[in-house]
């Protein structure tokens, strides 16, 4: 996780509410009705399952400075695997077929940083809208938005604050359901603590029943009359200290919304600690599987497979697959992981042509791919094992490869986003110490492909 300059620190500026026309936007012009009251679009998807037969579409609030995290950086914009956490937030509502259009809620001094994320992590259905001083404003900013004639209008508006990166289409779907149904609806979680009242002297006044309560989380949902209505009559006092939609919808709208308790990845990133747990999320995330080329070889194979059995120890799961053609080029648009084996061969041209199959497929715009080249050598006559040839023996003709070698070919494909690591099975003749040897080549694959570490990017480890 990076969190370094360029860091707004300047404070948003001042937003004040007019209380006629309470326009969130002081730019904009006061007029009567700030959310446009067209009818709202039909649209029919087709969820795996289920149907969502109305428009359906997104505000992410993230016109915040996140002060609690104690960095200069806000904690939207700090980065994971070089990539913004918004972008992962973004990225999640993306890949939800049924919803039409997303409006980020930006500081205005971040407007073309956001621009920019948009453009470089290719996000579509995507634009940025300026925020406001506090997050009910910048919701309000965001919701209208949504009414301004660039698109049409939503049925339902799912509101869900931009740091919160782990959210999934199921309970999407459910919000985006009980919203149209019941007019408002919100995740929830079981409270970890107990919630006391206390005295303005520092003392307790009183403790809840904690049975009885629950934490309010996002994403939440509304029809776009009733989050509308609710911030057309909500108070100054509302939009300055509010911090619970929910809240605006029972108060100004009547309207109770219906709470879906939601898995516990819902949490907000608002601490330095969250942080950290939001990048080991990802880099988990991303290294659950891998796809193991062999070439075909029958030595390649026995240690793909050997391969494959000691990393399933390692709760990691390898497909090992002779090459990238045919069926098997969809492993280069769903892995972000692949292991070229060579055994008996010095060049590198079986990963030069991983590589280059990697950068036509494009896929490492949102996350670094990992390519680790395994090379073993067999060295007695026994085909059904491959032992493991020295670094000195490393091909046929005697010559091994060049650390440089790879070191070259490792620098190009970082400039792709592609992370090249070589690992070489050391020679042995003794069966135990050739499983010793797999397991630390398990080991190492692992350690590689979860930490993505660009510092060992072009090295030949040893296994
Ligand atoms: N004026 C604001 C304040 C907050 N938010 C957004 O609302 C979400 C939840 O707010 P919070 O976690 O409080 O973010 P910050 O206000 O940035 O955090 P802090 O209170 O620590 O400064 C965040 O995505 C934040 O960017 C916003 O859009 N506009
Ligand atoms: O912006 P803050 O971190 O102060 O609070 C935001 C939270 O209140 C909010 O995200 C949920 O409680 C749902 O409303």
């Amino acid at each position: 996780m990076t969190c370094r300059d360029p860091s707004p620190t300047q404070l948003m500026e001042d937003n004040h509410i007019n209380m006629q026309s309470h326009s969130c936007d002081p730019d904009r012009p006061a007029h009567p009705g700030i959310f446009p009251t067209r009818e709202a679009g039909k649209s029919n998807h087709q969820l795996a399952g289920s149907s969502v037969d109305f428009l359906v579409s997104v505000v992410l609030p993230a016109g915040g400075t996140g002060e609690r995290t104690g960095l200069q950086t806000p904690k939207q914009f700090c980065s994971f695997l070089g990539r913004p956490l918004i972008s992962y937030t973004i990225q999640a509502f993306e890949r939800v077929s049924w919803i039409q259009s997303i409006v980020v809620v930006v500081a205005k001094e971040n407007m073309d940083l956001m621009t920019d994320i948009v453009q470089r992590f290719q996000h579509k259905k995507v634009r940025a809208v300026p925020g406001g001083s506090t997050r009910h404003r910048s919701i309000c900013n965001g919701v209208r938005a949504l009414g301004d004639g660039e698109e049409e209008r939503p049925k339902v508006v799912i509101i869900h604050d931009a740091v919160r990166p782990f959210v999934d289409e199921d309970l999407l779907y459910k919000i985006a359901m009980a919203a149209e149904e019941q007019g408002a609806a919100g995740a929830i979680r079981p409270l970890v603590s107990t919630v006391i009242a206390t005295t303005s002297e520092g003392y307790l006044d009183h403790s809840l029943e904690r049975a009885k309560y629950r934490a309010s989380e996002m994403p939440q949902g509304f029809t776009y009359d009733v989050i509308c209505q609710a911030y057309q009559k909500c108070s100054e006092s509302d939009f300055e200290f509010g911090t619970e939609c929910l809240h605006l919808a029972l108060q100004y709208c009547g309207t109770n919304a219906k709470l879906i308790q939601g898995p516990p990845t819902l949490w907000k990133v608002t601490y330095k600690r969250d942080l950290a747990a939001a990048e080991s999320i990802i880099k988990e995330t991303l290294s659950r599987s891998a796809c193991v080329i062999t070439g075909g070889s029958e030595q390649a194979v026995t240690l793909a497979d050997a391969l494959q059995k000691a990393v399933g120890a390692l709760d990691m799961k390898l497909d090992v697959i002779p090459d990238l053609m045919g069926e098997n080029a969809g492993y280069l648009l769903k892995e972000w992981n692949f292991i070229q084996v060579s055994v008996n061969r010095s060049c590198l041209s079986e990963v030069e042509a991983v590589l280059t199959d990697l950068q036509a497929a494009n896929r490492a715009v949102l996350h670094p791919l990992v390519v680790i080249w395994t090379s073993g050598r067999r060295t007695d006559s026994d085909s059904s094992k491959v032992h493991l040839s020295g670094s000195d023996e490393l091909s046929v003709s005697g010559r091994g490869v060049e650390p440089a070698t790879i070191m070259d070919l490792a620098s190009a494909a970082k400039f792709r986003n592609i992370l090249l690591y070589g690992i070489q099975l050391r020679q042995t003749k003794d069966a135990e110490r050739w499983e010793r040897s797999v397991l630390r080549l398990a080991e190492i694959t692992s350690a590689l492909i979860r930490e993505r570490s660009p510092a060992l990017v072009g090295q030949l480890l040893q296994a």
